[in-house]
């Protein structure tokens, strides 16, 4: 194989799962197990995120439309996550592989502790040649609880489990550089630049049955990569792709990762929802943390500090127009913060090895 990972998050979207009528691709979901245990029967770890618990759902149940989004994205995936799983433990059996279920929700990530829980788990699992099916617990998920997407939790998975590389299967055959219903549209193979601003040509467009859209998966690609984690954006409705991608043969996106972060820094990445406190920096402070320089936030450069925190809290860096720079853990309190505030040989409020910056 050509590219040498040990360890590999395969996230599967809902439509590369179903067929167009929004029931399950039972021929699909087959496929792809087989190139799985291929690539697990070559010694390499694989950590499966896969969606279609509510299309599983809805091959199973015929529900009235007088019924609410919520209450119904409750009903089909608490029935069709059942079949979804079943159908895995049955089609990874034939090839000796057991397989887990492991049903997560943003809770389950909001502080230190409860991260290195599902940590622990998933950890054990692999140690013991095990291949977790992680999805959303979309019984309990709801509204302000929800992932964005399975690509947000597939990207916190990957960066959580030092994973080498993140694959995300969808139903294109990576990023266009336009409207990929366009003929003229070109699949953009290599992002190796954290400036490229992809709305100009990423539409807010889903797919039938997708949640997030290719606009959240590149913002997601993007910071995982920079956390040192490559990312594959690919079509998970061609035969063969999986073995394709890691053999370079597939036309796809790849992004190139940078520099690996450490482990605390990948938590802090993805730690935004738990930021409690808010801390604006002057434009000297921000030029200085942007800079290609690893530079701690010291209390000279802090303007105002706009929520309290308490020492060990994530707490967000933005600049005076309120647009974030990035995330880090407080040295100390909001109530200490403020009695240096402004000046100088003063320990950092956030010290470089705990920053996180956008
Ligand atoms: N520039 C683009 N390149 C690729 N796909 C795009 C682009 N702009 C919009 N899309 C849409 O993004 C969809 C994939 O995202 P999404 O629906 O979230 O998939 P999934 O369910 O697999 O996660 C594609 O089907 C496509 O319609
Ligand atoms: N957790 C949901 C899928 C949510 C989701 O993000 O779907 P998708 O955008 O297709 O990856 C399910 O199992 O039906």
């Amino acid at each position: 194989m050509a590219f040498n990972y040990r360890r590999i998050i395969i996230k599967i979207g809902s439509n590369v799962l179903t067929k167009h009528n929004g029931l399950p691709d039972l021929q699909r979901i087959e496929h792809l197990v087989e190139q799985i245990a291929f690539i697990k029967k070559q010694g390499i770890e694989v950590i499966l995120v896969s969606s279609g618990a509510v299309a599983s759902g809805r091959s199973l149940i015929n529900v009235s439309d007088k019924y609410d989004a919520v209450a119904v994205r409750q009903l089909l995936a608490s029935l069709g996550q059942v079949k979804l799983i079943n159908t895995y433990s049955k089609l990874f059996e034939r090839f000796d592989i057991l397989c887990s279920q492991v049903l997560v929700t943003k809770e389950d990530f909001r502080d230190r502790l409860h991260y290195l829980n599902i940590k622990n788990c998933l950890e054990l699992l692999m140690q013991h040649q095990v291949l977790p099916v992680v999805n959303e617990n979309d019984v309990v998920s709801v509204t302000e609880l929800m992932f964005t997407d399975n690509d947000e939790l597939a990207g916190l998975i990957a960066s959580m489990l030092n994973a080498h590389a993140l694959i995300l299967l969808t139903n294109v055959d990576g990023i266009y550089d336009g409207d990929p219903k366009l003929e003229t549209s070109k699949v953009i193979d290599e992002v190796n630049n954290k400036a490229i601003d992809f709305s100009s040509f990423v539409s807010s467009d889903r797919s039938q049955f997708g949640r997030g859209g290719m606009i959240t998966k590149t913002h997601m690609a993007q910071k995982v990569a920079q956390l040192g984690i490559a990312v594959h954006i690919a079509n998970g409705t061609k035969d063969n792709i999986l073995k394709d991608i890691l053999d370079e043969k597939a036309p796809h996106t790849r992004f190139v990762p940078h520099k690996t972060a450490s482990g605390k820094k990948k938590w802090i990445a993805h730690s935004e929802t738990s930021a409690t406190g808010i801390v604006s920096v002057n434009a000297g402070a921000k030029a200085a943390l942007t800079s290609n320089k690893a530079t701690s936030l010291l209390p000279v450069g802090i303007s105002e500090i706009k929520t309290d925190f308490k020492k060990g809290d994530i707490i967000k860096l933005v600049d005076g127009a309120n647009q974030l720079i990035g995330l880090g853990i407080a040295e100390y309190s909001s109530e200490k913060a403020r009695e240096k505030l402004g000046l100088k040989n003063q320990k950092p409020l956030v010290h470089y090895d705990y920053l996180y910056l956008q």
